[in-house]
């Protein structure tokens, strides 16, 4: 519908392998680990819910991090994350259905499923507690209506997390029936970041619906910024990820999930 305005060419290349991947085999049946329970967990243990993402890298990354994604896993659980996100896109972002079969065996967590589901049965590769679907993508032809893939994904038990930019985004996203909207910081037809995006959108966002800051989010700072602004969880990747393989990954989620709380906490000195 919105192809007119021009997206980043390395975006419109995620889409055209997105359009091309199959789907699963038969359809799967989930019985989910709840995101509002876990949520709630970390903030009655006085934390910041973050949902951390396991991306081995990104066409805005310089460089892949090849760790075993069990093991960044356990450090993200370990340095207090609510949630994780695995990447199962394998052209653009290294990710694998495989990748996300063992983080969710190895955790207790909630496991995000990241990936550019444009089909319904593309929702059948693998089991996952929260599905992500996008609205900017599923506005493209070809691709199927945002309200049946919702309703195809809870059929199958998953939660559904709808990722949007702008207010007539989020508008399509609640007249499709979301409950947990996630706000995207970076804008998909520039791939730069901005966040003031997420405080001038978050508004527009009723009270019951689960709200997530996404991307851009680097600093403690960062953080109490977007929960300033209505946050309820946030999801980041580069932050504590990096793309540095010496990077502790278990410092960095506990430096970001202890940031909007009284907490104190050393931060480490090359981050
Ligand atoms: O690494 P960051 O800037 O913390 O961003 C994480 C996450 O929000 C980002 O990876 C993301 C948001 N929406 C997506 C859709 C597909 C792939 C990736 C994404």
């Amino acid at each position: 519908m919105d192809d007119s305005e021009e997206i980043d060419p390395a975006v419109q290349s995620i889409l055209d392998a997105a359009r091309e991947r199959g789907g699963g085999g038969d359809r799967v049946s989930v019985s989910p680990r709840s995101l509002s329970d876990a949520f709630d967990a970390v903030a009655a243990d006085g934390r910041t819910p973050v949902i951390a993402e396991i991306k081995p890298t990104s066409p805005t990354a310089d460089g892949e991090r090849t760790d075993d994604p069990v093991d960044l896993a356990r450090q993200m659980v370990e340095g207090g994350a609510a949630a994780l996100s695995v990447l199962t896109e394998p052209d653009h972002f290294g990710g694998s259905a495989a990748a996300l079969e063992r983080v969710r065996d190895a955790v207790d967590v909630p496991v995000l499923r990241k990936d550019f589901i444009l089909h319904e049965d593309q929702l059948d590769v693998v089991e996952a507690d929260v599905v992500l679907l996008i609205v900017r993508f599923l506005e493209a032809d070809g691709t199927d209506d945002l309200a049946d893939l919702l309703t195809a994904a809870r059929e199958r038990g998953f939660q559904v997390l709808v990722e949007a930019h702008t207010p007539a985004e989020v508008e399509t996203a609640l007249e499709a029936g979301a409950d947990i909207i996630g706000v995207n910081n970076r804008d998909l037809a520039e791939l730069d970041v901005d966040l003031g995006t997420f405080e001038s959108v978050a508004p527009d966002v009723p009270e019951g619906v689960t709200l997530i800051a996404e991307s851009g989010i680097q600093t403690a700072d960062d953080v109490t910024r977007m929960c300033d602004a209505g946050a309820d969880a946030l999801l980041i990747g580069s932050a504590i990820m990096d793309h540095d393989a010496a990077t502790d990954v278990e410092a960095n989620t506990r430096r970001l999930t202890r940031a909007d709380t009284d907490a104190v906490e050393t931060t480490p000195t090359d981050t």
